[in-house]
């Protein structure tokens, strides 16, 4: 601790007052701490004016985020990129994370140099962020680059660089088998509180032209092709979009914020504790999300046609024995629609990822078309919500899209769900 974060609040401001950046910059992080965001931004923004890379990062979350007002993603920018300049690794970040969204800044070149700034910075986001991406391409180099990324995570006290790494040491993915080091790390992510992993493995299911050793984040563009089940309603496969890693990512991130699914009256928009969705689920509020998290989330909503900033938040889903989601539709009635993102308009298009391999049960079914699809870890289901026509040029609700989660009947489903709406949802 620092001499100015044991100060308590009164003396922090006094210090704070007579023009101390250091101090103004605790005082902001205190009051952020007992949740006094409009005094804790003026100070965030009164450290950044004078120079304080911190501040400057912290007062562009809050833009971010819109943790005071509404969200403000240029402004947060120009503070990035200062902070980013006077060398700030969580800036370069956050820069990635801005132009994943392609909204305030270009995907462009520069997304692979500053993730490459950050690795070579050692800092814990980055790194993860740079193994998985590695992790998916089949090169040796790109296998063990990968391993060593989550070596360097791991020792920086990432736990999801640590779960990566003990389930790639388990399963020799990139490497021997070693059962050893695996379970010698396992009890320390248990001693931690770390739940163990679904058990599967997977290849890299990556390009196998790409040249090794360089980070080209844009192939996530370049989802694998998707296989066409049904044309009314529309449902397509696609198989291996995402590897063992990005599961098993997903997973460690969800588990300690799942909670009992609620799911939205039909008609009203009111939230619903009855059964038609009896799993567990979390929801990946923007400001917990990670850059690989990020990553992640780009190539489904890229798998699925459509920008990212057009998908709500993603949520990971988790069904026991006997759990399920009885026949629903995922588009919104106009009640949630005004509520929650009027500009955005309806859900268009849904992509669900399973996770890991079920034991018996779990699949995705569609009865007005006749078919099911089987859950595999990797594997994403891609269906529309929507019909667009010259009847609906401006699209509207399917009732044909009609589906269901059919009950896990041994083993845990794992499923991630990004609901896709018409128009932009997210602010960066
Ligand atoms: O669990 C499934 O297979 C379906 C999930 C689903 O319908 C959804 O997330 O909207
Ligand atoms: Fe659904």
């Amino acid at each position: 601790m620092s001499a100015a974060q044991s100060m308590d609040l009164a003396a922090l401001r006094a210090a704070a007052e007579r023009g101390s950046v250091e101090h103004a910059f605790a005082l902001a992080q205190a009051l952020v701490a007992q949740e006094c965001m409009d005094e804790a931004l003026q100070w965030h923004l009164r450290a950044a004016q004078a120079g304080h890379p911190g501040a400057q990062v912290e007062y562009a979350r809050m833009r971010l985020y819109g943790i005071v007002g509404a969200p403000a993603p240029q402004e947060a920018l120009a503070w990035f990129e200062r902070a980013e300049r006077a060398g700030h690794p969580v800036a370069a970040e956050y820069l990635v994370k801005l132009a994943v969204g392609g909204v305030a800044l270009p995907r462009d070149m520069r997304m692979n140099e500053r993730l490459l700034r950050g690795v070579q910075g050692e800092h814990a986001p980055s790194l993860l962020a740079a193994a998985v991406h590695f992790g998916r391409k089949p090169h040796g180099d790109d296998q063990s680059l990968c391993l060593q990324l989550l070596e360097r995570g791991a020792a920086r006290g990432d736990i999801a660089a640590a779960v990566l790494l003990a389930e790639r040491l388990a399963h020799g993915e990139g490497c021997e088998a070693q059962a050893d080091a695996a379970r010698e790390l396992w009890m320390q992510l248990e001693a931690a509180g770390v739940e163990r992993m679904p058990d599967f493995t997977l290849p890299p299911p990556g390009p196998t032209d790409a040249p090794p050793r360089q980070l080209a984040l844009e192939e996530a563009l370049s989802p694998p092709e998707a296989r066409v089940l049904s044309t009314q309603p529309r449902v397509s496969v696609i198989d291996r979009l995402l590897s063992a890693d990005e599961c098993r990512l997903l997973i460690v991130h969800a588990r300690p914020h799942l909670h009992a699914s609620r799911t939205l009256d039909p008609t009203s928009g009111q939230a619903l504790n009855v059964d038609l969705r009896t799993s567990h689920d979390a929801q990946f509020d923007p400001v917990l999300e990670s850059l690989a998290v990020r990553l992640v989330q780009w190539r489904m909503a890229a798998a699925a046609g459509l920008e990212l900033v057009e998908a709500e938040p993603l949520i990971v889903l988790r069904y026991a024995p006997g759990q399920e989601y009885k026949p629903h539709r995922d588009y919104l009635p106009p009640a949630s629609i005004a509520r929650d993102g009027p500009q955005a308009g309806n859900r268009r298009r849904t992509i669900c990822v399973y996770l890991n391999p079920v034991a018996a049960g779990g699949a995705t079914a569609f009865p007005v078309a006749g078919l099911q699809v089987e859950p595999q870890p990797g594997r994403a289901v891609v269906f529309d919500n929507m019909l667009y026509d010259d009847a609906s040029p401006q699209g509207r609700p399917d009732p044909d899209s009609l589906h269901a989660g059919l009950p896990v009947e041994a083993g845990e489903k794992w499923l991630a769900t990004l609901w896709i709406r018409q128009g932009r949802y997210r602010a960066f």
